[in-house]
C-alpha cells in the first residue's frame, strides 16, 4: 500500500469516528464541487480540529481569511455562541456567493459575515469599524501575502488570542531558503514573523493525510 492509500485510509477512519459531516456540511462540499470551486477545503478533521480549538479558546469572535466555499467557516461558528461572531474574507465574488448560501443553509448565516474583496483591501475597512478583538483568527487564502495577514491580525486581536496559519509546509520548500517562490517566501516571512515577534509564541506542525503532506501553525497572542 503506497503512502498516500495509508494517509487516506488512517484520515477516513478517524474522520468517520470523530469529525463526520452532517447533511450541512455535505451540502457544503457537494455545492462547492457543482460550482467548480478547487477542492482546497480543510479536511473534516481539520475542520473539527479548528472548532475544538475555537471552542478551547472560548471564542466569541473569529476572523478568517480565505473563505472558499464557507466549509471551514461552518465548522469555526458552529463553536460560536449565540451572540457570536465570524467575519470571513474571500477574494473571489463566486466562491462568497457560494459560501453565502452554504452558510445560510447551515443555518449560520446570522452569526457570519462574509466580505468580498481582496483581504488586504478589507482588513483596513474592518479595522476601520474598531471591532472588539478576535478571539480566533484562521488564516488560508494567498500563501504570499501571509506576513501582512499575520500583521493585521496582531492588530485585531489581543492577549490570549490564537492566531492559525494553515498550509505551511509547501511540500517541504519552506525549509529552503533558495526556493524564491511567492507562497514561500510568504510562509517563511510569516514563521519567522512568528519566531521573531515578541507579542507572540508559536509553533508549527508537519501533517499527513487525505489531503498529503501539510501542517499548521499557531501562534498565541501575548500581552
Ligand atoms: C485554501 S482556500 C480557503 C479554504 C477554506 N478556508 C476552507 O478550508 O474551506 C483559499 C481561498 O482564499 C481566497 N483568496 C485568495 N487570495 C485572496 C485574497 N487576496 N484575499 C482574500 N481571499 C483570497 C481564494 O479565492 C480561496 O477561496
Amino acid at each position: 500500500m503506497s503512502d498516500s492509500q495509508l494517509w487516506d485510509d488512517v484520515d477516513a477512519y478517524f474522520t468517520t469516528h470523530l469529525a463526520p459531516n452532517d447533511d450541512a456540511l455535505e451540502a457544503a462540499l457537494r455545492e462547492s464541487d457543482a460550482a467548480r470551486l478547487p477542492q482546497i477545503n480543510v479536511t473534516g478533521n481539520q475542520g473539527k480540529l479548528l472548532q475544538l480549538l475555537a471552542q478551547i479558546q472560548g471564542a466569541r469572535t473569529i476572523l478568517e481569511i480565505g473563505t472558499l466555499g464557507g466549509y471551514s467557516t461552518i465548522w469555526l461558528a458552529r463553536a460560536l455562541p449565540a451572540e457570536g461572531r465570524l467575519v470571513t474574507l474571500e477574494h473571489s465574488a463566486r466562491h462568497a456567493e457560494v459560501a453565502t448560501r452554504n452558510i445560510a443553509r447551515a443555518g449560520l448565516d446570522a452569526l457570519v459575515d462574509v466580505r468580498v474583496g481582496p483581504a488586504l483591501e478589507s482588513l483596513p475597512k474592518l479595522a476601520d469599524e474598531n471591532p472588539p478583538p478576535f478571539d480566533l483568527v484562521f488564516i488560508d487564502a494567498d500563501k504570499g501575502n501571509n506576513p501582512h495577514y499575520l500583521e493585521w491580525a496582531l492588530r485585531l486581536t489581543s492577549t490570549g488570542s490564537l492566531i492559525v496559519l494553515d498550509n505551511v509546509v509547501r511540500g517541504g520548500r519552506v525549509a529552503d531558503a533558495g526556493d524564491d517562490a511567492d507562497d514561500v517566501r510568504g510562509t517563511r516571512a510569516a514563521i519567522e514573523l512568528i519566531g521573531s515577534h515578541p507579542r507572540l509564541s508559536g509553533t508549527a506542525v508537519q501533517t499527513v493525510g487525505s489531503k498529503g503532506y501539510d501542517g499548521f501553525a499557531l501562534a498565541r497572542v501575548l500581552a
